[in-house]
Formats: C-alpha cells, structure tokens, sequence
C-alpha cells in the first residue's frame, strides 16, 4: 500500500482571536502536494481570518498549524514563508514603480537558489502567465487586476514556494480573467504545489478543487471530495446557500 504523502498544510483545532473575538473555533484542515483545495462559506465565516492565522497575522491561541511539517503557530509571517508558504491576499500589494521584471527579480533573489535555477523559475512563470510577457517592462501596479494578481502568484512561484494562500483574488475581476487565473492555479498544483483557495465565486471553485472545506462561524460545518460534491445537484444549496 501506497504510504500517503505528507501534507503541506495541516490545521487542528486552530482558534484564533481578534481583541476579544474568538472568531475561529476549532478549524481543522489539511492540503497536501499538487492539491488544490477550496475553502468556502458565506462573508464573515472566517476564511480570510484561516489564511491570516496560518501566516501569523491573527492571535492563534489554541490548536496547531503545521506547515511542511514545522509548528508556525507564533512565528512571524517572514519566517512562515521561509517554511514555503506564499500568501497572495485580496489586495495584491504591488510595489508602485516597481516593473514585473523588477518584481520577478526581487522574489527570485529572495528564494536565494542559485542564478541559473532562479532564471528558470522566472521562464516557468512566464510559461504559466504567457499574458505577462508583454508587459514585463511595465510598473505592475499599473497593470490591470487579473494582470496583478498574476504577478502575486507568480512572485510566489518564483520563491521557490510549495504552499500558496490565496485568498479571493478573483474580486472585481472579469468571469473570463477569473476563469483564467483558476486555470492557472490548478495548473499550478498539478505541477505539484498545495494550493488554499479562498474564493466567492463558489461554483468555479467546486470546479477546480479537489478537496472543499465550508467555515461557517468560526467551524467546518462540511468537507469533501470535490467531485463527489459537483455530482451532487442538492449540494451547493444546501451547504452554501446559493
Ligand atoms: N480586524 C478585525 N477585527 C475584528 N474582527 C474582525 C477583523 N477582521 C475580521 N473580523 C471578524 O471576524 C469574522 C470573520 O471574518 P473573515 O474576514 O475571516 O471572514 P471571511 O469568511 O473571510 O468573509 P469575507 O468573505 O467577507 O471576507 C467576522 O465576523 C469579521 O467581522
């Protein structure tokens, strides 16, 4: 029997805290290698406030988080990501002046591989986001919002991550271009990445996710196999309210 690869990702019984707010209750999950797994629920069920405990952001006062294998409650996002966590969040946060060949630069200096493979990580990005080569030489925080997005998660490819958070970055964007990045992240872990994906637009995701987990209040109140849910009709409406 095949041994079950190791997960990238797993949360058990995290409970996190804004002020006084106990706004997590217990949320346990796990993403392993070249699984994309979608994260779901209705405004304020706490998805952002997973994503943001697992980078250090929010107060984790009980429960465990493990990334790669290593403990990251109570570190600092920095030293998450040095355990191969990408994190791309709503607002995409472009350096203003900064082109996309500046950006791409930057995150393949920071992964500290050597020149060659950091030259190949950027090849790679632009084999995935052929839409960005003509603009490589342009500020990227004047590209358009699909286009930003795709240098967010194309930095974090550079990086050398094995791990992306990527907390709905399909907001505001045209169904096509949506439709295009989803592409682009499934792609991405069927290269073998984990990828958590936040994401309103819960049909696209039920689409491109292996795996679901549904928040709602600070609990999974359901998971499966994303499959098993698209063959079912009743489902959507029943767990999401659509
Ligand atoms: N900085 C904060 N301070 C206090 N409470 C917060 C803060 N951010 C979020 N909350 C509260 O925590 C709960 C979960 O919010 P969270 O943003 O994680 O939900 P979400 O599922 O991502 O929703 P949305 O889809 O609207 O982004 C909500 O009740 C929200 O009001």
């Amino acid at each position: 029997m095949r041994a079950e690869p190791r997960p990238l990702l797993e949360l058990d019984g995290v409970q996190a805290y804004y002020g006084l707010a106990h706004v997590l209750q217990g949320v346990s999950l796990t993403v392993g290698p070249g699984e994309l797994v979608a994260l779901l629920g209705r405004n304020g069920a706490g998805k952002t406030t997973t994503v943001r405990s697992i980078m250090g952001l929010v107060s984790v006062r009980g429960g465990r988080i493990r990334c790669d294998g290593r403990d990251v409650v109570g570190l600092p996002a920095e030293q998450v990501a040095r355990a191969g966590v990408g994190y791309v969040p709503e607002d995409r946060r472009m350096f203003p002046g900064l082109t996309v060949r500046e950006n791409f630069r930057l995150a393949a200096l920071g992964s500290r591989r050597p020149r060659p493979q950091q030259q190949a990580a950027v090849r790679r990005v632009l084999e995935v986001f052929p839409q960005l080569e003509p603009h490589l030489d342009r500020d990227a925080s004047r590209l358009s919002g699909g286009q930003q997005q795709m240098v967010a998660v194309g930095r974090a490819l550079i990086c050398g991550q094995k791990l992306l958070l990527v907390d709905e970055i399909t907001q505001g964007l045209a169904p096509n271009i949506a439709a295009d990045l989803g592409r682009m992240l499934r792609r991405v872990a069927d290269e073998g990445l984990g990828v958590l994906l936040v994401e309103q637009n819960s049909q696209m995701a039920l689409e491109l996710a292996d795996r679901v987990f549904v928040l709602d209040q600070g609990v999974v109140v359901h998971s499966g196999d994303a499959a098993a849910l698209r063959a079912d009709p009743t489902w959507m409406a029943q767990h999401l309210q659509l």
